[in-house]
């Protein structure tokens, strides 16, 4: 079943000049499915989630999340739409440094007046399947990269929405983390079902996914699944970034000398 139906999606900036940034997108996404977005700079992958997230309205087109048209949801209605059925993960983790982790996890809980026994079990198996157990009464600013972004996908995940997104959710993170922040995603999406539409640069990110779409100025170029093998997928997805041009460093900057970025 689709969780997700983008239809004919399209954003026009008005100013000086107006820009289509978005440009007639139409895509479905199904339950469970792990789906990546990727494209040179400016081809409009940000846009497209922000209208997704429903931060952002379209100027014609339409998104069908879990069978409601978003864009008919009243203003008044909207944020506790977003609560119930969205996560987010973004590339600066988006944390509270003045809350704890528990704190920080917890707030979308508190925000929907959930009863605190349930608050509590929440947080005993979010905080367990993230390895994060020994963290919860840290402060922010006393944990590495890696351990922010697993508290901002705990916070992300504790509502159980129906589509989790994740804007370049590894930018910030060595190696190492990016590893492990992956290895959470997939099993998030392999053992809870959870359905995740994640933006980024790297191929070798993007290679966790089932299935990668490609936008070039502001349209669908392409869509590629990931099959059996993520080495060869990885390939693929290297060839089809070199076949839509833009500038390389976009997304091999990644795989480049820091003085050569
Ligand atoms: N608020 C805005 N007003 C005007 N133009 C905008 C606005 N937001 C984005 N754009 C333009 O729309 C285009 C698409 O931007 P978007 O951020 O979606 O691209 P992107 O693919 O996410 O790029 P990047 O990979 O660099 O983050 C860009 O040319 C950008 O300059």
């Amino acid at each position: 079943m689709a969780i997700l139906t983008v239809q004919q999606l399209t954003k026009v900036y008005e100013g000086k000049q107006t820009y289509r940034a978005l440009d007639r997108v139409s895509f479905a996404m199904d339950q469970g499915e792990f789906v990546g977005i990727m494209g040179p700079s400016g081809s409009g992958k940000t846009t497209l989630l922000n209208m997704v997230s429903t931060m952002n309205q379209p100027t014609s087109g339409e998104v069908w999340l879990n069978g409601e048209n978003v864009s008919l949801i009243s203003q008044k209605d909207i944020e506790q739409f977003r609560r119930q059925h969205l996560g987010f993960v973004f590339q600066h983790f988006a944390l509270l440094d003045t809350l704890t982790v528990e704190e920080n996890i917890l707030l979308p809980l508190i925000l929907d007046g959930k009863p605190i026994d349930e608050m509590k079990r929440q947080l005993h198996n979010i905080a367990t399947r993230l390895d994060i157990q020994t963290l919860l009464q840290k402060q922010i600013d006393d944990l590495s990269g890696g351990q922010k972004q697993r508290t901002a996908i705990a916070r992300a995940i504790i509502h159980s929405p129906t589509l989790l997104l994740a804007d370049e959710p590894t930018g910030n993170l060595d190696s190492k983390s990016t590893k492990d922040v992956l290895e959470v995603l997939l099993d998030l999406n392999r053992e809870r079902a959870t359905s995740i539409l994640m933006v980024s640069h790297d191929p070798l990110v993007a290679s966790y996914c089932d299935r990668v779409l490609f936008m070039k100025d502001g349209q669908l170029y392409n869509e590629l699944y990931q099959g059996e093998d993520r080495e060869a997928f990885f390939r693929k997805l290297l060839d089809m970034l070199a076949l839509l041009g833009g500038d390389r460093r976009d997304f091999l900057s990644v795989y480049l000398p820091k003085h050569d970025s």
